[in-house]
């Protein structure tokens, strides 16, 4: 596996309601400088806008979608349309495709991208519950590290260990995990991963992330060794929901500014949710770019409008659900979050108070001031004892600001402020979380 891929290996996610379901502030905050008809044009011109077609009802909150998070369309001459030329043909269909898929603008940074890039979606999307392959021998010694770094871990794996493990994945890359030692799980390396989880020990955030073990090999690839949150749980009901108004990074944007790369692949998997999506020009070279996929995602779900998107669920039935893609109003999440909770007051209120706690600890967490935190999830978990846990996870993309920056995770996002909108989002959540569990709300089925 190229080098550039493994660190950015998409380990991926991100967030940001107000009664309203958007920031009063930042509304207050440009009516102060400028009306809204004014934001828009000056948006269109600065980058291509796709705005979508809006009734009067929903124009206020679209436009407010459209002032929050700037949408840049990169297209394949960096920012014009223009005719498809013979080279970029070639990077689609022909024996360059592989490239063309790794371009810089990947979710790995890669310029190079392997194999699994040019799979469907279906190919290699994980959609919930799976077997986790156990790939330690019982020999109560892990394989000899080729890693030279010193965060290796050997971990004391026992022989009474399980050899496969009923598991749930929600999101993610199909074949990113692997069964670890009792309670723990392997997921595929990522050199930008394991430095968010070297920086998160010690930090106020370490009790709201998986435990982690350090890295270890197995069949000869690096892993890294964590805590298997569902662990503790009898038939876990869990959710996943990527936190943020944004979940690509900055730097993938100025990739694909500079090299822009055509993805086929991308372009597929818009069409099976909307064949009206592509513009004319990506249905005639039958593929997009990847920022251009990303936000296309970002605005056809709630990531724009609360600033977090539900990925998948595990219901309480055992079935999981990972077609949230058009999961947008703040009363559709709604409805989702009702039906994954049962409406039972007490893991709502569980839910609750964990967000808030998370919420403090981030507010003085030296980690989170100093990371733009993109494509991190959170994950609620919750069984019929009624425990109810929510975790940070994925730092595949969680990238460090240069010395002496630091981040406000709540304004609007600009290109070149690395803004994420993450607290944004956790705002929301409480909010809709809040919502389902009013006094006089006749829902509840307090226990
Ligand atoms: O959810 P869908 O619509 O399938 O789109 C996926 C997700 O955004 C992935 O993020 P996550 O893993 O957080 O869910 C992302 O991986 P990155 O996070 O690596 O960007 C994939 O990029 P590619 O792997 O480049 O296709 C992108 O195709
Ligand atoms: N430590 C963990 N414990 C339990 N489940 C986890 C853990 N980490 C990830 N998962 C599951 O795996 C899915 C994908 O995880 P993630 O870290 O986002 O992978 P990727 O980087 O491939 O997107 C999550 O939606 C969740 O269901």
């Amino acid at each position: 596996m190229p080098k550039e891929r493994e660190k950015r290996r998409k380990t991926s996610k991100e967030a940001g309601l107000s009664g309203a379901g958007i920031s009063e502030g930042f509304v207050k905050e440009r009516r102060t400088s400028c009306k809204a008809s004014e934001i828009r044009d000056e948006l269109c011109q600065m980058t291509e806008v796709r705005l979508p077609e809006v009734n009067s009802t929903q124009a206020q909150t679209s436009m407010m979608e459209v002032l929050r998070v700037p949408q840049v369309t990169i297209t394949p001459d960096g920012g014009c349309s223009h005719e498809i030329g013979q080279e970029d043909w070639a990077d689609v269909d022909g024996p360059l495709r592989r490239n063309m898929s790794n371009s810089s603008i990947s979710s790995t940074g890669s310029s190079i991208e392997s194999e699994d890039d040019i799979l469907s979606d279906n190919e290699k999307k994980s959609k919930g519950n799976i077997t986790l392959e156990h790939l330690c021998e019982d020999t109560g010694e892990q394989s000899k590290p080729w890693w030279k770094i010193e965060t290796i871990v050997n971990w004391p794996f026992v022989g009474s260990q399980r050899r496969n493990l009923s598991w749930v994945q929600l999101a993610g890359h199909k074949g990113n995990f692997k069964a670890g030692g009792e309670g723990t799980i392997l997921k595929k390396f990522s050199e930008n991963e394991k430095l968010c989880f070297e920086r998160l020990q010690g930090d106020v955030l370490q009790g709201f992330v998986p435990g982690y073990h350090g890295v270890v090999e197995r069949d000869g690839e690096p892993f890294l060794h964590m805590t298997d949150l569902l662990v503790n749980f009898d038939e876990p009901s869990v959710m996943d929901c990527k936190m943020g108004v944004r979940t690509y990074l900055e730097e993938e944007l100025v990739r694909a500014r500079e090299r822009p790369k055509l993805r086929r692949d991308l372009y597929d998997k818009m069409l099976e949710v909307d064949s009206e999506a592509p513009s004319p020009q990506e249905h005639l070279q039958r593929a997009v770019t990847k920022p251009r996929y990303m936000q296309w995602r970002e605005t056809l779900s709630s990531t724009h409008t609360l600033g977090f998107r539900i990925e998948g669920i595990k219901a309480t039935d055992g079935t999981c659900h990972t077609d949230f893609k058009k999961i947008r109003s703040k009363e559709d999440v709604t409805q989702v979050f009702r039906d994954f909770s049962g409406v039972n007051t007490n893991i709502l209120n569980s839910y609750l108070s964990k967000l808030v706690k998370i919420q403090q600890a981030l507010k003085s967490s030296e980690f989170f001031k100093r990371h733009e935190v993109i494509g991190s999830s959170l994950l609620f978990i919750h069984d019929h004892t009624e425990r109810a846990e929510v975790w940070l996870i994925d730092f595949g993309k969680t990238t460090g600001l240069p010395e002496g920056q630091t981040l406000d995770h709540c304004i609007p996002w600009q290109e070149g402020n690395r803004e994420d909108g993450y607290m944004w989002g956790l705002d929301n959540l409480k909010r809709t979380l809040g919502s389902l569990t009013n006094k006089g709300n006749s829902e509840g089925t307090s226990k």
